[in-house]
């Protein structure tokens, strides 16, 4: 008898989730979002295998890339890439881009360059299944709470993109800004860029805003376009040349931003006939 009562408990909530899901916005993000973080999860167990057969190596990042191409058709988001053309053909470079949201992941896998690795926070070493297929493809990993390592990882990468011919993509404002403009630069990447004297090649990821946000809970089909800008070179520039490096880059992205998010907002909709 409890066992009769359970299952049609049971049933009844599973015919509500349904309902539940048309009628709540908000069930319907966490949904989204949620099937989000499986779905890459389970990705991940199918890269691990196959990346394990190389080793870590950033050829691995081929493989993710593939594994994660669909997603954005399981969201209905429609990607526009462009600028690619502007990619040095054949060297390494440091790649900046703005971070609105881990949707980000999405526009990266849109357009990563071949031997390209990004680099992430230490603690998505421990996202298991995610933080393993990270690891074998060779991504970089900062303690962002100890400045002097974070540093020095950066240096010792600054080494593997020549010696390795290994290109770096870094989101210079060192974390997710779900604002909808761009947060101050870190300046880590420039540094790097320096040090390496590497070209600096600036992305920008046009706004969510008009299909995404967070904090009001919408996750709507929509439409993103990811501009590749021209390379900054730093050839002959120093330590001191750094902040207006930074600076620099940072006002094109903006200028970028902006105009992307002007050009995708949607029209308001023409006056209900009287
Ligand atoms: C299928 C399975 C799929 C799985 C998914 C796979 C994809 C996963 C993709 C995941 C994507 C995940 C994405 C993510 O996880 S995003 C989060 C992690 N990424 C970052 O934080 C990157 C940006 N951060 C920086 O660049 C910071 O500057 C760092 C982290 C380096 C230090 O930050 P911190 O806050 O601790 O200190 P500070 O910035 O105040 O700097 C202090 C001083 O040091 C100077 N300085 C800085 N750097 C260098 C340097 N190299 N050489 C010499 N000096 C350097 C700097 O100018 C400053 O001096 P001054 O200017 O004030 O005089
Ligand atoms: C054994 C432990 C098991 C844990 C399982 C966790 C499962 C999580 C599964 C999938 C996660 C997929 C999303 C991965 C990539 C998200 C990349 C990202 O956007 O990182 C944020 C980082 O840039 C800035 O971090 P903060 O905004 O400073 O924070």
């Amino acid at each position: 008898m409890e066992v009769t009562v359970g299952t049609a408990a049971l049933a009844l909530a599973l015919l509500l989730l349904p309902v539940l899901y048309e009628r709540s916005g908000s069930f319907r993000f966490f949904c989204k979002m949620g099937f989000y973080n499986g779905w890459i999860l389970l990705l991940a167990l199918v890269a691990i295998p196959l990346c394990a057969l190389r080793g870590r190596d950033v050829e691995n990042m081929k493989i993710i890339r593939g594994l994660m191409q669909h997603v954005k058709h399981l969201y209905g988001i429609r990607m526009a890439v462009r600028g690619a053309q502007h990619f040095p053909p054949r060297q390494p470079y440091v790649v900046v881009s703005n971070h609105q949201s881990s949707l980000d992941l999405l526009g990266m896998m849109e357009v990563l360059p071949d031997r390209c690795v990004p680099i992430a926070k230490r603690e998505l070493l421990y996202m298991g299944a995610v933080g393993v297929a990270c690891w074998l493809g060779g991504i970089i990993f900062i303690d962002r709470k100890r400045t002097h390592d974070a540093i020095s990882v950066m240096a010792e990468a600054a080494h593997t993109m020549l010696s390795q011919d290994v290109r770096v993509w870094v989101f210079p404002e060192g974390t997710r800004n779900h604002s909808g403009s761009m947060l101050p630069f870190k300046r880590g990447a420039f540094h790097l860029a320096v040090q390496a004297q590497v070209p600096v090649v600036p992305i920008v990821i046009s706004s969510y805003q008009h299909f995404y946000s967070k904090r009001e809970r919408r996750f709507t089909a929509g439409q993103c376009v990811i501009q590749v800008l021209p390379p900054l070179p730093t050839r002959g520039l120093g330590p001191a040349d750094v902040p207006a490096l930074t600076e620099r880059v940072r006002a094109a992205m903006l200028e970028a931003f902006e105009a992307l998010s002007a050009e995708l907002r949607p029209t308001a909709p023409p006056p209900a006939p009287q």
